[in-house]
């Protein structure tokens, strides 16, 4: 547009405005093509933001060559040009490019000045060229300033987000078997009251408790009582079905969130879980360790408090105990 209008107004020849036109056309067609047709995905780059700004600065070069009388102007559009790159290149390319407009520029002016020194007068081109090549290094400094101060940010992003993730997960986790805590066992038994508003499916949960985990730790020592909670955590989840949620309740308590699930069908998921749990080596790399547990039961009703659920399940297992453990009851 702005050859155009040089053209038009008799600044340039329409000959060579019509060729740098050309090679302009011909250049972004390029570029556009490339970057829509999927060619450059693979590049760390997909833009060609390097290959665009390089095109620019030698186009501008060119347009200095072509137009005596608004050459002053192209220094100018080399600077923005440069800015460009502190969004999206890294720091070294923005100075590699500051520089490439200096020596760029200084080989066109230096042509200029040798093939049409009536034109492109020495004294004045000096001037011409001594100025930008002060004021487009010291904007691409900056441009290298920015672009190193925006990936310090990113990075400091990264590692927020990963810090924000390790903050969630060690609220949501418990640390020594990787199962949801308390904590987030409430957070999903919401979303699964949320998610099941019309109140006509059955939720059920189970509270169990190892048997005598007491003479585990006793016996073999706290590091082998983890071990052994550890790989209990381990053998319930492979019991489980999509959906059903096992928390650490404490201790060696464990608590199970099954939606959609009948008293019945609970009591079933539980007996897997207590043939699961019958081969010694299962529970820990100390085949003698063995050990059972125990189970409470029960049903929510609609629009039951959650703590009156709990207590029931916690009553049906500590009657489960009593009546000699290694059972699960419903209530
Ligand atoms: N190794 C280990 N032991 C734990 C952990 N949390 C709780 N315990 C132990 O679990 C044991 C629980 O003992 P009790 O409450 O007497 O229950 P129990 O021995 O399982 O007996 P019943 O529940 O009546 O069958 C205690 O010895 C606790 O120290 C843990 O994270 N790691």
């Amino acid at each position: 547009m702005l050859e155009a209008l040089a053209v038009w107004m008799g600044l340039a020849s329409w000959v060579q405005a019509s060729m740098l036109a050309v090679l302009i056309i011909v250049g972004q067609c390029g570029i556009y093509l490339a970057i829509r047709t999927g060619r450059t995905k693979g590049f760390k780059d997909p833009a060609l933001t390097l290959m665009q700004m390089v095109f620019a600065i030698v186009v501008l070069t060119l347009a200095y060559a072509i137009n005596p009388s608004a050459r002053g102007l192209m220094p100018m559009i080399m600077a923005l040009v440069l800015v460009f790159g502190a969004f999206i290149l890294p720091p070294a390319r923005c100075w590699q490019l500051g520089w490439l407009s200096v020596f760029s520029l200084g080989i066109g002016i230096g042509l200029c000045t040798w093939q049409a020194p009536h034109i492109f007068e020495p004294r004045i081109e000096l001037f011409h060229f001594l100025l930008p090549a002060l004021v487009l290094p010291a904007i691409a400094k900056l441009a290298a300033q920015l672009s190193a101060l925006r990936i310090k940010l990113r990075h400091q992003k990264d590692a927020l987000g990963l810090a924000l993730g390790k903050v969630h997960e060690l609220a949501t986790r418990d640390e020594l078997t990787g199962l949801p805590n308390r904590r987030h066992f409430y957070e999903l038994w919401d979303y699964e009251l949320q998610r099941r508003h019309d109140g006509h499916t059955t939720l059920c949960i189970c509270l169990l408790d190892i048997d005598h985990f007491k003479h585990i730790n006793d016996r073999y020592g706290h590091q082998v009582g983890d071990e052994a909670l550890r790989l209990f955590a381990n053998i319930l989840s492979t019991c489980l079905r999509a959906g059903d949620v096992l928390a650490r309740w404490g201790g060696e308590e464990f608590m199970l969130l099954l939606p959609d699930t009948t008293p019945d069908e609970a009591l079933k998921i539980l007996e897997r879980m207590r043939l699961a749990c019958n081969t010694p080596v299962n529970w820990s790399s100390n085949p003698t360790i063995q050990a059972t547990f125990s189970a409470g039961v029960t049903a929510q009703i609609p629009r039951e408090e959650r703590d009156e659920t709990i207590a029931r399940a916690d009553a049906a297992l500590y009657a489960a105990k009593h009546q000699g453990r290694n059972q699960a009851l419903l209530r």
